[in-house]
């Protein structure tokens, strides 16, 4: 199978999980697209759904495909948030944040009594940080913010470097919350809960995208089909 066909069998047998009422989170990028796109067809047909999105480009395709939506003022508490995820390690710790959406992904996700994750099998890893951790950071003293990121990165015995995310123009990347995304090349990442409490520490950063004690569930599609794995 390729790729895009592992995304939407994840996708598929994450919405086997949806019934009718919930107040669901919706995620983003090209695995939660699939998500998405499945449960606009069943919204098409008359399933009854509130939905929140995580970014605006989740809402739009959303709203695209007439699937109703509402925001955490009005509904603040979800059944069940469907996303993707960038590497899934053990105990489905994971590193989100790689279509730059962490901030709001996190929001979501802790808003709602489950959080599953669909990936294909690629993102399943022994040893989380192989991906390159998204640090979210204000705009306001970025250099500062990313010197403090660098000493906790070296505390934490990082492989790599610190990159700023540019867009594709070379511009610098901005969140839609109007925030910078830096990508932090830790290589492996031995203690996620330290390190998550290290960086939360620095004033400039905003979110990073290690999402710990937060996904119950992953539903992961091999050239075998799909594995549930639950924490
Ligand atoms: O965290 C995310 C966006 O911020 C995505 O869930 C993550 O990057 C996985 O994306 P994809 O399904 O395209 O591989």
């Amino acid at each position: 199978m390729m790729s895009e066909d592992l995304k939407r069998e994840a996708a598929r047998s994450a919405l086997a999980e949806v019934k009718p009422g919930m107040r669901l989170g919706l995620g983003t990028g090209s695995t939660a697209w699939h998500f998405v796109d499945l449960l606009g067809i069943e919204v098409a047909k008359g399933f009854d759904v509130l939905c929140v999105p995580t970014s605006e480009k989740t809402a739009k395709q959303a709203s695209e495909l007439g699937i109703p939506l509402t925001d955490l003022e009005a509904t603040p508490e979800l059944d069940l948030t469907i996303d993707g995820a960038d590497e899934i390690g053990p105990g489905l710790a994971l590193i989100k944040g790689g279509g730059g959406a962490l901030l709001r992904e996190k929001i979501v996700a802790a808003a709602s009594g489950r959080m599953i994750v669909i990936a294909d099998q690629s993102k399943c890893v022994d040893v989380l940080g192989r991906f390159p951790l998204p640090v979210e950071v204000n705009i306001f003293g970025q250099g500062a913010t990313e010197r403090a990121i660098r000493r906790v990165m070296e505390d934490f015995e990082a492989e790599g470097d610190l990159r700023p995310r540019l867009t594709s123009d070379g511009k610098p990347f901005v969140t839609d919350g109007g925030h910078h995304v830096v990508d932090a090349f830790f290589g492996r990442i031995s203690r996620p809960e330290a390190l998550s409490a290290a960086l939360l520490e620095i004033a400039g950063v905003v979110q990073h995208g290690l999402f710990l004690s937060l996904c119950r569930r992953a539903y992961v599609a091999g050239a075998d089909g799909i594995t549930t794995l639950d924490a």
